[in-house]
């Protein structure tokens, strides 16, 4: 049996901070909740949400300081303690997994709200908590509810915007890494969720222009791709249709740079060296990032070029049970550099 869940309901409009309280009616999620946000995202929209909501529900409100297994613990004590019928999360793709596994294990629904569009885990099924001994996202359930502001999210530095773009167009080599995965291995693969996860990629390379201008609607095309992107692996029942090799690159970033950069900008300069790898056009994916202002090199992500090659190198290592262009022994330390060097990421 594959079973696929979804968000039931998904908002995406201007001025949304009200319509947590209807969407937590219509779905009659219970008296008490417990909001979510980070010191920041507390006064973006944190504080707003929870004074609309405290006009009907029994709330309280804890600050999360990151995605670790620490915060995802006292969430979860806290929730225990108010007797938590659901959770909101406000904030970002930190603040947003923590409650998703928060809730997912305390077997009670949450909404995301999203502050940013930098990262496709807004409606997805899966989180990603640093310390919980991988590296990679772990299974959880989808929100009940995702409540996308545009005007909140258009808060947010633009850097993030371009962040959500290089997340998205990543699905493109996420897919043939899943294809080729199907060919060599014979692991189950869903037409369906492909499609869709290319579809998103495909719309932010079309839409580059308007999403650069970083306005309403550049913000709405990013998030329905988010969404798509995410809706996409709750169908396929893992993160396959949106992370592949290029994806293991940036989990291995985030394991050895000293200081690395966003996910999506991550996974976006990814995208140009394992699309390389594929035989694909990897041009068209750094003209997209280039054309968005995300970053396309070493520079621009500020991590020193040899790290980018170690990285490569051991990205295969990172979760091995999942087959990608890297094959099974990974990158010589030859090859990762000169493909680096062709795509002109160092
Ligand atoms: N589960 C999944 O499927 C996926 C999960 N991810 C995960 O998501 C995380 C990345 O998410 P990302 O959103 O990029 O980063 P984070 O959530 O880690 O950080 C975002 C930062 O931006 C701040 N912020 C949020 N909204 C605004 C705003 N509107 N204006 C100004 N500042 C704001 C936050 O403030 P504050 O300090 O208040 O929090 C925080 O400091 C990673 O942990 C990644 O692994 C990524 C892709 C998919
Ligand atoms: O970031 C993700 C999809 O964009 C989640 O992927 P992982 O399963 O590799 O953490
Ligand atoms: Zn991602």
């Amino acid at each position: 049996m594959h079973l696929m869940e979804l968000p039931r309901e998904v908002l995406l409009g201007e001025g949304l901070a009200e319509e947590s309280v209807s969407v937590a009616r219509r779905l009659k999620l219970g008296r008490n909740a417990l909001v979510l946000y980070g010191p920041r995202t507390r006064e973006i929209a944190g504080e707003e949400v929870e004074e609309n909501l405290s006009r009907e529900f029994d709330v309280s409100g804890m600050v999360v300081k990151g995605a670790t297994m620490e915060e995802v613990s006292r969430a979860m004590e806290l929730a225990k303690e108010l007797k938590a019928d659901w959770m909101i999360a406000v904030g970002g793709g930190s603040i947003i997994d923590v409650a998703k596994l928060a809730s997912y294990r305390l077997e009670i629904p949450f909404i995301s709200f999203p502050t940013t569009a930098s990262h496709d885990g807004i409606a997805s099924a899966n989180a990603s908590i640093k310390d919980l001994g991988s590296k990679t996202s772990v299974k959880a359930r989808p929100p009940i509810a995702v409540i996308a502001d545009v005007k909140v999210i258009k808060t947010a530095p633009y850097r993030y915007l371009a962040a959500g773009v290089g997340d998205i167009i990543s699905n493109l080599t996420a897919v043939k890494d899943w294809q080729l995965a199907h060919r060599i291995r014979g692991e189950y693969y869903s037409e369906y969720a492909a499609s869709l996860s290319l579809m998103s990629a495909k719309m932010v390379m079309k839409n580059a222009d308007i999403i650069r201008i970083g306005n309403e609607e550049s913000v709405r095309k990013v998030v329905k791709g988010l969404i798509s992107s995410g809706v996409a692996m709750s169908i396929a029942g893992s993160s396959r249709p949106a992370s592949g090799a290029e994806h293991l690159f940036s989990h291995a970033l985030d394991a050895i740079a000293p200081k690395p950069a966003l996910h999506g900008e991550q996974v976006g300069v990814g995208t140009i060296i394992t699309a390389y790898l594929h035989g694909l056009k990897w041009e068209r994916v750094r003209e997209t990032l280039k054309k968005v202002g995300a970053p396309t090199n070493a520079y621009e992500l500020e991590i020193e070029p040899e790290i980018i090659i170690k990285a490569l190198t051991i990205a295969h290592t990172i979760r091995p049970e999942r087959y990608t262009i890297l094959g099974r022994d990974g990158l010589t330390w030859e090859a990762a550099e000169k493909a680096a060097k062709i795509t002109g990421v160092i």
